[in-house]
């Protein structure tokens, strides 16, 4: 679908993106990196919107460089930042977009129709963007994205701005714009975290260089850590406390599992081959106690870069990999030098 081979972007005081080779199939591909790891400059050269200083790359098999518009007609791209007019309704702007894709006046008004109740919205289609809350504002512009029928879309930050509930909405929907109407996407975002439920394949760049592309199963190796989860009973009102002293004098050291979903009640203990399991088991048949998971854990992308930066241990999860706060942890702030340059038209 996509491959760049030592692709270069540099401003004249920035480099963007620093020879950068990479090959991206089918599927959903997370493109992950702090701000300012050069993710919004990229999809702008594969879209031949911005000439690469150097090297080159390919969309579709065409050459960015010199197949700008064709690639512009086959791929969908939402971007990152607000652009939508504030006086029309999300239906008079889709179906505008669907007629600059080159579709004709009823398709672009049947697509439009069935592209936005596709992304959630219904009534509220018909009234201006400007009284649209972020996530409805997100969701019209990932519908323009799609309202042509593209075989790829490039989708800038499409969580940005939004609570967790809309931000799992928005990687639900994402998930299925490759599931339902097979089309492939490119989803960038600077939180490790949200990529691995969404994404088969992640492209991790730091400072424009790449520094990882895998599958995301190779991110998250089972590991050998087993997370327990119990009741509570009347006889034991601290099922979790209860199991942990049980374990603890059948010779298994546990500790709790914090940071996780049901923190307070998962123990994590360390699985030393199958007879562990059993151990465990009888130790929650014997309290009485009922036992809601025994799951083997799998890491997560952010401690896999945890574990590679070795020695650089980051603050919490969710960080980006110059270890600079994420979005979510904390609001991220504009980029002095970015809006200094746009300021001189760079
Ligand atoms: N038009 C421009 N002129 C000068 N520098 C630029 C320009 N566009 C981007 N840059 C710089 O290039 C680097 C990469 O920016 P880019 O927008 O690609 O990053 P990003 O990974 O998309 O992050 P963000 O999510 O913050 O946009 C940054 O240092 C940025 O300041």
């Amino acid at each position: 679908m996509i491959a760049t081979e030592s692709l270069s972007k540099r401003f004249p005081r920035v480099t963007a993106l620093d020879r950068l080779s990479v090959d991206i199939g089918p599927g959903v591909t997370g493109l992950v990196g702090a701000n300012g790891a050069g993710k919004s400059t990229l999809i702008k050269i594969l879209l031949g919107l911005s000439p690469a200083s150097e090297g080159r790359a390919e969309v579709l098999g065409l050459d960015v460089a010199t197949k700008g518009s064709t690639i512009r007609e086959r791929v969908g791209y939402m971007p990152e930042h607000d652009c939508l007019p504030p006086d029309v309704s999300a239906t008079e702007f889709v179906v505008h977009m669907a007629r600059m894709s080159g579709l004709p006046p009823t398709s672009a008004r049947e697509r439009t129709a069935d592209t936005l109740r596709h992304v959630g919205l219904y009534e509220e289609r018909y009234r201006p963007i400007g009284g649209y809350s972020t996530g409805m504002k997100q969701r019209v512009k990932l519908a323009q994205a799609l309202v042509h029928d593209p075989e790829l879309v490039f989708l800038d930050e499409p969580t940005n701005g939004l609570d967790p509930v809309g931000r799992d909405d928005m990687l639900g929907l994402i998930r299925r714009v490759h599931t339902d109407f097979g089309i492939s996407v490119l989803v960038t975002s600077h939180l490790l975290g949200e990529l691995e439920r969404t994404c088969d394949h992640v492209v991790v760049v730091d400072g424009g260089k790449l520094l990882r592309s895998s599958a995301t199963t190779d991110f998250t190796q089972t590991t050998t850590t087993l997370a327990v989860e119990v009741t509570d009973t009347d006889e034991h009102p601290d099922g979790t406390a209860a199991l942990r002293d049980e374990l603890a004098a059948r010779g298994i050291g546990t500790e709790s599992g914090s940071g996780l979903p049901g923190a307070g009640h998962v123990l994590l203990l360390t699985a030393d081959g199958e007879e562990t399991y059993d151990v465990v088991r009888d130790a929650v048949a014997d309290l009485g106690l009922g036992l809601v998971r025994m799951e083997q854990r799998r890491h997560q992308i952010a401690e896999v870069f945890r574990v590679e930066e070795s020695g650089g241990t980051r603050p919490g999860d969710g960080t980006a990999p110059t270890g600079r706060p994420a979005a979510g942890a904390s609001p991220s702030q504009p980029d002095p030098q970015k809006k200094e340059e746009a300021r001189n038209g760079g």
